[in-house]
């Protein structure tokens, strides 16, 4: 019979909506809805991509607390982080890459250099896809532990997305001075996209859309079944983006500030070259202790995934064991009467189901109470474990056999007519006559009484059925006791 014992939640790795899935067992407003709102996202990100270029909605500047900073809006950044977030990394990568590829070929970038241009955000949007692969949290945005972990991670994503503002400006032969603005719009301008535009859409999107999903599991591939690896890609990535960072924003500052600084006074400038020295070498402290923090997060956290692996593996063996025991009659070893009123119910739902025959057998053992008051309550028992295990040698492995009561069992017999249940109970009948069970008053027989009754279609619950074979026992009762009361008891 099947296995329902209770299994342990997991927190839900990311999961992506597959394409080829979706065309195989989406239903048709699906597929439509889907495919129309992705090639027009895709339309959207191309010409909002030329928008971007031909209006100049690069390296703007803002004031921020006295500061001015540069800021790059790229519309096409939000659509499509939209579609890596809410559907899988493939749905936003490839029109983040084609808006990308248009703009600059229109720009004039030489193709070689375009299609890696083009990488950029997609680079950015693995980024994204690996924070979610690698830590199961929420997508859902309405939480604050989930909107701390988004932002946190889009800083380090919008530092891989604004790798492209390097070949920009060397395609462009921009001068390394002026990419400082450019390099900062670019990955300001994503990281702050990417928390006030995409980010709230997602928070009024993805409750609904998590819920779609969850209706359709067969939608959905895992994004990635490799915890550790990913943890161990992510914090490479964190510790890149955050040296890359760093390394980037004091090369061109000092770029700029060497140019800046010819002329001045050799004392100013003796100042200046220890204010540079220092921020260099606290730069490189900085790095190795980034370094260090990865390495040790790194081995904390496969120190924490085994134990918890292993926590969860006992954890799951003492269910396993509690779940037998609770359905299992201890002096026989037999299932209990739990087990077996739960078996009958789903034998009765599926023989109505697939149409098939089943049977139902119960067992008594004959003037028990006799056996009791002369023989003594342990040879009671001995007589209760023989019956059992003459069951258990007969019944076949797809039958269950339980201890419904005190000395009553009952035999589930699955695809049985009523001629095979007629045979199995009468072989049981007279090989348990046989046996002889020692006492102290020497050895003695028993014998038992059989009810059976068939599964049968027109009944409209299981109790009926258990009704039917606790009479057919009854009238074997009547009857004499040490018979077999069946359907098939005249036929055979
Ligand atoms: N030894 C032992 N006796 C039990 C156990 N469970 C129930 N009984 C006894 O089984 C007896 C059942 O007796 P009855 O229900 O009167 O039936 P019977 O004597 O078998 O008579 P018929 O069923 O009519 O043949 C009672 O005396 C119970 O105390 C058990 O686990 N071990």
């Amino acid at each position: 019979m099947r296995n329902t014992q209770p299994s342990i939640d997991l927190p839900q790795m990311a999961r992506a909506v597959s394409i080829r899935r979706l065309f195989r067992h989406g239903d048709r407003r699906e597929k439509l809805s889907i495919t129309a709102l992705w090639l027009a996202s895709l339309a959207a990100s191309i010409g909002l991509g030329l928008a971007s270029v031909i209006y100049k909605w690069s390296g703007l500047p803002v004031q921020l607390g006295g500061a001015e900073l540069y800021i790059t809006v790229y519309p096409p950044l939000v659509i499509c982080l939209l579609w890596t977030l809410t559907c899988g990394w493939w749905w936003g990568a490839i029109p983040a890459y084609l808006a990308t590829l248009t703009l600059s070929l229109y720009g004039g970038m030489p193709l070689p250099w375009a299609l890696m241009f083009s990488a950029a955000n997609p680079l950015g949007f693995a980024v994204m896809g690996l924070g979610y692969r690698a830590i199961a949290i929420s997508r859902n945005l309405t939480s604050i532990g989930a909107m701390l972990f988004y932002v946190q991670l889009s800083f380090v994503a919008a530092i891989f997305s604004s790798s492209g503002a390097l070949v920009w400006c060397y395609t462009n032969r921009i001068d390394s001075t002026a990419l400082l603005p450019i390099w900062q719009g670019w990955w300001l301008g994503a990281f702050l996209q990417s928390v006030f535009l995409s980010a709230p859409v997602m928070a009024v999107l993805w409750p609904r859309l998590e819920r779609w999903q969850h209706a359709r599991p067969q939608l959905l591939v895992d994004a990635g079944a490799d915890p550790r690896g990913s943890v161990l890609r992510l914090l490479g990535c964190v510790a890149i983006g955050v040296l890359v960072y760093g390394f980037v924003t004091l090369k061109l500052a000092d770029n700029l500030l060497q140019v800046q600084a010819a002329g001045i006074p050799a004392a100013l400038a003796r100042s200046l070259d220890v204010a540079r020295d220092t921020t260099w070498a606290f730069y490189w402290v900085f790095a190795l202790i980034i370094v260090f923090i990865a390495f040790f997060g790194y081995h904390m956290f496969i120190h924490w995934q085994t134990l918890t692996n292993k926590l969860l593996s006992d954890l799951r063996h003492a269910n396993q064991r509690l779940y037998l025991l609770a359905g299992t009659d201890s002096l026989t070893g037999l299932h209990n009467r739990r087990v077996a009123d739960e078996r009958i119910a789903s034998e009765w739902q599926r023989a109505q189901r697939l149409g098939l025959q089943a049977a139902l057998v119960m067992i008594d053992i004959d003037h028990f109470k006799q056996i009791n008051d002369r023989h003594g309550h342990p040879t009671g028992d001995e007589a209760i474990r023989i019956l059992a295990s003459e069951i258990r040698a007969l019944s076949r492995e797809i039958d269950s056999a339980c201890r419904y009561g005190g000395e009553e069992f009952l035999i589930i017999l699955p695809q049985a007519d009523a001629e095979g249940a007629y045979t199995f109970a009468e072989r049981l009948r007279t090989s348990v006559a046989a046996i002889p069970v020692p006492s102290e008053h020497g050895p003695f027989h028993f014998t038992v009484s059989v009810g059976i009754a068939l599964f049968d279609a027109e009944e409209s619950s299981h109790d009926a059925w258990i009704e039917r074979s606790d009479s057919a026992l009854y009238q074997a009762k009547r009857e004499g006791r040490n018979r077999v009361v069946s359907p098939a008891a005249v036929a055979v």
